[in-house]
């Protein structure tokens, strides 16, 4: 980790997540750091066949449209600010939004290592409610992997640090090939 890089961590059994309060990441230019509050100056992780995805498609509107960037240590980083309609408690997100987020977050500690993999098995501990138009802190890390199995967990916290939820999957490696030769086509999808 270069020197002026502050974690802000917790331990989830072996492995340490955190937010830190400058990040090493990569712009077009090569590799800086910046303070976290700047996530958006640097090159976010891309998924071209992922436009339309709810929790990262650029060009989902009524999606998430994250945006994801990977630390020095491998770690996946996000900020996110959810709006008014991921609500479930008054004020606060939905379970569901929820999941998805930490889901997402996990998803792309595979994307970072040029895995494609889809989720088998997840788990959340709601922790506290999150607030909605808030800005809130994503990371995530790659635990193991054992065969096509790879084991994750995230983190969602609030801006002072504060954990709100933590994640833990089972992603299961898949073959990007087949599994667009196995989608519906569009006439069957609009039938
Ligand atoms: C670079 C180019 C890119 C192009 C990309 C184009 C395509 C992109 C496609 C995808 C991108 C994904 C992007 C992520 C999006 C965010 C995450 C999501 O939202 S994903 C959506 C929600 N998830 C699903 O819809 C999965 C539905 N499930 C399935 O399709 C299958 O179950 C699948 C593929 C996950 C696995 O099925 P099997 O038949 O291949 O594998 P089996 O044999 O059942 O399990 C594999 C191993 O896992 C163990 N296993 C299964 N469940 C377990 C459990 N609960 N605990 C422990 N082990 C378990 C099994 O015992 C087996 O182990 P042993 O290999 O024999 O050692």
């Amino acid at each position: 980790m270069p020197p002026g890089i502050l974690r802000n961590s917790l331990s989830i059994g072996k492995v340490t997540l955190g937010f830190p309060a400058r990040l090493l990441i990569r712009t077009k230019e090569g590799q800086r750091t910046v303070p976290s509050s700047k996530l958006d100056k640097g090159e976010p992780l891309t998924h071209t066949a992922l436009h339309g995805c709810f929790g990262c498609g650029q060009h989902n509107r009524t999606g998430l449209r994250l945006r994801f960037y990977v630390d020095d240590t491998g770690q996946i980083l996000s900020t996110v600010r959810l709006a008014g309609r991921f609500e479930g408690p008054p004020g606060h997100a939905h379970g569901g939004i929820v999941a998805t987020l930490l889901d997402e977050a996990m998803s792309k500690t595979n994307r970072a290592q040029n895995i494609v993999a889809m989720t088998r098995h997840m788990e959340v501990d709601y922790l506290r409610p999150v607030p909605l138009r808030t800005t809130l802190q994503l990371t995530a890390r790659h635990l193991s992997v054992e065969g096509r199995k790879h084991h994750c967990a995230a983190e969602l916290r609030n801006a002072a640090g504060e954990l709100l939820a933590t994640g833990k999957a089972l992603f299961i490696a898949i073959d990007p090939a087949r599994f667009q030769a196995s989608k519906p086509s569009m006439r069957a999808m609009k039938s």
